[in-house]
């Protein structure tokens, strides 16, 4: 296993061809430390079955730490249905698919909650619920905690706040410009917040179409090369990931970046070179923790609660200045700061 997939520290991997489907579905659970472990179903193609595998076991691991940070008590864990390069998944392919990955998840007891991920959506949870009930983020209506995106874009949010806070002296985003990259779900929900905060913004998006959306918030509109190298305060990535490299970084002209896209950093050494550069880097996985962190009020006594889940995201703010702090105590990166908290949180 360690020479063909991964660096093995996970508790469990479970690989199952699906009777129905005939696909392989998997489910790597990191770590049950802190609670179940937790962490999305991803429906999605490789170049061949290892690679799917080390996908869920580098995913996984990132979902403790992602929890940890954030003091959930949940774990990580990764769940993956393998669609085979070329096979268009007819909705009958897809929901035999998705029960037989509910079988999956049901014979690991618990250990693994399942949630929505790259190619799956609410509905998709609904079919899986039919096999297992170890299943989050179902529709408010069905008794789930629903649409993560508001919450993570309200999470953005508060660590854009610690981090102008950092940066600048100041929380607020009054009078502030910040370029927002990315007009999706959870970017255009920071953008209408930020604009209502009186932040003056830039805006950009691969899709054209949302050129209305600027204009809507006040905004001015860029193309997404320029939008990341605006001199601007605050820089707020929200489509996707590696958009810090050694080549953007050195072109990056805001003093900080704090956004909702996932693994921003194309290697880990960017960390080091942005605190060289002086630029202060929201970790991504503790900036957009408000969606785990909503589905995280599901598991609390008395079950799911929105104006909870508002208060436990505002937490985000907090987590940061504590990264931050850990960060300056210690002249390390933002990213080894927060590997650090959550380390002491999985220790404690
Ligand atoms: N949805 C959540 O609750 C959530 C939670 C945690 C992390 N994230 C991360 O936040 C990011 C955004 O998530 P989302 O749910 O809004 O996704 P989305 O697909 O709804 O939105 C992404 C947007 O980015 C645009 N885009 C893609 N490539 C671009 C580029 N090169 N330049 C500019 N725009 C580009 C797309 O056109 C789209 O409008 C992703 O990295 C996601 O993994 C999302």
């Amino acid at each position: 296993m360690e020479r063909y997939l991964a660096t093995l520290d996970h508790e469990e991997l479970y690989v199952r061809r699906g009777p129905r489907s005939g696909l392989f579905t998997i489910v790597a659970v990191h770590s049950t430390v802190r609670g179940p472990s937790l962490g999305g179903c991803r429906l999605w193609s490789y170049a061949d079955n290892r690679a799917a595998v080390r996908d869920a076991l580098r995913l996984s691991e990132g979902m403790t730490y992602k929890s940890a940070v954030a003091g959930l008590a949940l774990g990580g864990g990764k769940g993956v249905i393998v669609r085979p390069p070329g096979l268009v998944l007819d909705p009958r392919l897809r929901r035999a698919a998705l029960l037989d990955f509910g079988d999956t998840v049901e014979r690991l007891g618990g250990s693994y909650v399942t949630a929505e991920d790259v190619g799956t959506a609410t509905r998709d949870m609904t079919v899986i619920a039919q096999r297992t009930r170890h299943v989050s983020g179902l529709s408010r209506r069905a008794g789930g905690s629903g649409d993560p995106s508001p919450f993570t874009a309200l999470g953005v949010v508060h660590a854009i706040e610690a981090t102008c806070e950092r940066v600048f002296g100041s929380a607020s985003v009054r009078g502030r410009s910040m370029s927002v990259v990315g007009l999706g779900h959870v970017g255009l929900r920071v953008a209408r917040l930020l604009a209502r905060a009186g932040a003056t913004l830039v805006v950009a998006d691969i899709d054209r179409a949302k050129r209305d959306e600027a204009r809507a918030l006040g905004a001015r509109w860029a193309t997404p090369a320029r939008a990341m190298t605006a001199p601007v305060d605050v820089l707020v990535p929200c489509a996707l990931g590696g958009v810090l490299d050694h080549d953007s970084v050195t072109q990056l002209q805001a003093p900080a970046v704090a956004g909702a896209a996932n693994n921003q950093l194309a290697s880990s050494d960017v960390a080091q070179l942005l605190l060289d550069r002086g630029v202060v880097w929201a970790p991504d996985f503790v900036a957009n923790a408000g969606g785990i962190i909503n589905i995280a009020v599901e598991f609390e006594p008395g079950g799911y609660d929105p104006a909870r889940a508002r208060m436990r995201t505002r937490e985000i703010g907090d987590t940061l200045r504590r990264v931050f702090d850990t960060a300056a105590v210690g002249a390390t990166t933002p990213l080894a700061a927060a590997m650090s908290v959550a380390r002491e949180n999985l220790a404690a």
